[in-house]
């Protein structure tokens, strides 16, 4: 099933049966769902099978980053797959990218190739202890406009750079934006944070939501209330 929505539900679990159980309480005509390291490391390629059948939409969150053709052999197999969408740590550079592109181009499926930019968990100092000397925004700019012309659809940023990637980018390239909280939820690990209506108004095309939906126990409230 495909749907409009912007919002794609992370399912971050150690295990199926937890996983299942949330996907069992939303709804695959209001929502995506996002499987991440934690869950596919614990049950492999099955679950994306179950969510499958469930007629969900996955974007598998593996955030690939080596070599050329080792990311590039990854991302073809989540290809062959069926996921939605599928990422590569942009920071891993223009060669490893199109390398990925040109993978998915043999595909008969291809889902979305999206670049992470800077992880939504990190501010300046974090940057400046990995040795930036840059602020979140402007690396956010440059490897956004690496993804862009190394042929990837889009990027996952913070949706509080949403704005410029759109005026530098334009807005068909495509945002995917974590570290979204509603107001008044906690921030947890995130730092460059926005509530749904901040990332609607700004353009985001999916936000990424995980634990203000899944560790409430009414998901399917919450989300339809963020919608
Ligand atoms: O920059 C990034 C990239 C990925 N994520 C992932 O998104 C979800 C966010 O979950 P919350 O519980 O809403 O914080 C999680 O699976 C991360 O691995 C990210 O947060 N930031």
């Amino acid at each position: 099933m495909t749907t409009n929505s912007p919002v794609v539900v992370a399912l971050d679990f150690p295990d199926m049966q937890q996983a299942i159980a949330m996907a069992d309480q939303l709804d695959p005509s209001l929502c995506r769902l996002k499987v991440g390291k934690e869950l596919y490391t614990a049950t492999g390629p099955v679950i994306l099978e179950e969510l499958h059948k469930r007629n969900y939409e996955v974007f598998l969150d593996l955030k690939f980053h080596d070599i050329p053709n080792t990311c590039a052999k990854a991302v073809g197999v989540a290809a062959d797959l069926g996921v939605w969408m599928v990422n590569v740590h942009a920071s891993g550079g223009q060669r490893m990218m199109e390398a990925a592109r040109n993978e998915l181009e043999k595909k008969s499926h291809q889902p979305l190739l999206i670049g992470v930019t800077v992880l939504t968990s990190m501010e300046q100092r974090d940057l400046a202890g990995i040795g930036l000397d840059v602020e979140p925004m402007k690396q956010v700019e440059r490897l956004a406009k690496l993804t862009q012309s190394s042929g990837l659809d889009g990027v996952v940023c913070s949706a509080r750079e949403v704005a410029l990637i759109r005026d530098v980018c334009g807005a068909d390239f495509l945002t995917v934006t974590p570290g979204i909280r509603p107001e008044g939820s906690d921030i947890g690990d995130q730092k460059r944070v926005m509530t749904p209506k901040q990332a609607v108004e700004a353009g985001v095309h999916y936000m990424v939501i995980g634990r203000p939906i899944v560790a409430n126990e009414a998901p399917l409230t919450v989300l339809e209330s963020i919608l």
